[in-house]
């Protein structure tokens, strides 16, 4: 078996999953500002690296989000690993303490997980936001009057909510089963919402920096 690029002494790894709209971004912020998170949007990856000069997967990246299929995984794990490089290399974590990350949007997949925690650093915790499909639904449609996402319209996030069904609930069940999902209720104001979060992860022994 592959080691992985970092090791869970010097690096703490939350993965960030929920369906679309369900407020990932939004409390990623919070949680970046009080508990020193480096955030990281596999999403936010995808849509840099389509748009960057000479980049091999633009049309393939541009063509798999406006489906609201999941990018093949060696494409956002690589994204997502030299991200973490980067970071440690340029904002090293105060002495003493392991640079913490938030990975917002992923793993999507099964095998994005396995492939990730064997050749990049095992995850501590899955935080999990559970929010009704009609609430993320008009929050999704109320952000695309200005997001200017290709993927904000009626006709891809009704794909990207099947996508989120079939093939990413399976890996929250698969943490669940492993006793790692903080879940959290996510129907309710940004406010409350990170109460709850907040209230999470501490008892995770998780805590303000
Ligand atoms: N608790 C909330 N109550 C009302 N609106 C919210 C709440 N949380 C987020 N929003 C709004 O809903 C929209 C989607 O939120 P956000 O972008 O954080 O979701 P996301 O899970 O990161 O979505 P995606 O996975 O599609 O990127 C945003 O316009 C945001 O301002
Ligand atoms: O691991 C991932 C994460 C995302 N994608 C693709 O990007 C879009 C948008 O993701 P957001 O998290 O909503 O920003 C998603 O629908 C997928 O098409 C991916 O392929 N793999």
């Amino acid at each position: 078996m592959a080691t992985p690029r970092f090791s869970t002494n010097d690096v703490t790894v939350v993965f960030f999953l929920g369906g679309p709209g369900s407020g990932k971004g939004t409390q990623s912020a919070n949680l970046v500002k009080d508990y020193g998170f480096v955030h990281l949007s596999a999403g936010d990856l995808l849509r840099a690296e389509q748009v960057r000069e000479g980049s091999q997967y633009g049309d393939l990246i541009r063509e798999y989000i406006r489906e609201g299929k999941i990018v093949p995984m060696e494409v956002t794990v690589a994204l997502l690993s030299n991200a973490m490089a980067d970071s440690l290399a340029t904002s090293p974590p105060p002495a003493g303490t392991k640079a913490r990350f938030l990975v917002d949007g992923f793993p999507r997949k099964l095998d994005q997980a396995v492939f990730f925690e064997e050749t990049v650093c095992p995850s501590e915790l899955v935080l999990f936001l559970d929010c009704p499909e009609d609430v993320m639904e008009s929050r999704l449609l109320k952000r695309g009057e200005t997001s200017g996402r290709d993927d904000d319209n009626a006709a891809s996030i009704r794909k990207r909510f099947h996508t989120f069904v079939e093939t990413s609930m399976p890996v929250v069940d698969d943490f669940e089963k492993k006793g790692k999902v903080v879940s959290v209720k996510a129907d309710s104001s940004v406010e409350e919402v990170y109460e709850q979060v907040k209230a999470g992860i501490e008892a995770r022994g998780l805590h303000r920096r």
